[in-house]
């Protein structure tokens, strides 16, 4: 007898949109900076990371559409973070909040295959619902994690216009052969996006990384998908800019906060009140 086949997975798109629907338009990044450590009188050590990342969990995963555990500061403590972060993953997700694993991988494409298993795989111990990932080793490259991500209903954040102020010589920068060299790198992979989206836009499951901090987008961000906005709070941004760097595209948008939520701890009625506060004044630019 043949098996009957398995039914395919909800796609990441549809349920960022029903999270975002039920909870909010906010991302909180868990990025447990030493500082904050110490601020929250908490040992900069595998003990004080836990302490930190799972009050966190607690506070925020259960109310929050997406977390964002930010892997460098799990990975600064070795396999004991490690096991932090995926004990946080794997709470968090239990809780109910979508997992975007914020490790910006890129690499040659048969590498990249590993990085979609270590991530994507519904099997892999850090399994998250989303990755971000750089494309500066062109789109194509990054072809192993979109199919990881397809078959496994989870989304792709392309790190496309960054938040910080270096980004622009190579996002900026025109590419060779386009007409007028008019066309940047940054259209060129938001172009790549939306192709990529066809068919499920406007709830498409691979999103772009372009910043709150921007002056403008000056680029089409009409990808078919999510556009997650890091650089609200600590870098200068807030939910008042996002009309204007996003225009027509807001309603895709998905801002990203951390240490400015962060910094609230570690009170856990605090966390949720300025989690809370930060998404309605974001609700509240959005309508
Ligand atoms: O991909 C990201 O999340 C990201 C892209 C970007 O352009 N700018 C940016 O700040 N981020 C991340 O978003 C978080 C911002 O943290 P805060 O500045 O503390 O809110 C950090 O984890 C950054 O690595």
């Amino acid at each position: 007898m043949t098996p009957e086949p398995s039914e395919p997975p909800e796609s990441f798109g549809h349920r960022l949109r029903r999270a975002r629907d039920t909870r909010g338009p906010l991302c909180v990044g868990i990025d447990p900076h030493a500082a904050l450590l110490a601020r929250w009188g908490l040992p900069d050590d595998p003990a004080g990371l836990e302490r930190f990342t799972m009050t966190a969990v607690e506070a925020l995963a259960d109310r929050v559409a997406v977390l964002k555990p930010q892997s460098a500061f799990f990975e600064r403590f070795g396999s004991r973070g490690i096991a932090v972060l995926e004990k946080a993953v794997t709470v968090a997700r239990a809780a109910g909040a979508l997992v975007l694993m914020d490790a910006k991988r890129g690499d040659i494409g048969s590498t990249m295959a590993g990085y979609a298993a270590a991530y994507l795989d519904k099997d892999a111990p850090l399994r998250s619902d989303a990755l971000t990932v750089t494309p500066y080793l062109g789109y194509e490259s990054l072809r192993p994690a979109l199919d990881a991500a397809h078959a496994a209903g989870a989304g792709v954040f392309v790190v496309t216009l960054t938040s910080n102020p270096e980004g622009d010589e190579v996002q900026r920068a025109a590419v060779r052969g386009t007409p007028g060299g008019a066309r940047t790198v940054a259209q060129t992979v938001l172009d790549h996006i939306a192709a990529e989206n066809r068919g499920a836009a406007p709830f498409g499951s691979v999103g772009a990384v372009v910043g709150a901090t921007l002056a403008e987008a000056d680029a089409d961000l009409a990808v078919g998908g999510p556009l997650l906005a890091p650089g609200i709070g600590a870098q200068g941004a807030a939910p008042a800019d996002l009309p204007r760097v996003f225009g027509a595209a807001l309603p895709q948008v998905l801002p990203s906060a951390s240490r400015s939520v962060l910094a609230h701890g570690p009170d856990i009625a605090r966390l949720r009140a300025v989690a809370e506060q930060l998404a309605d004044d974001v609700r509240n630019v959005s309508s």
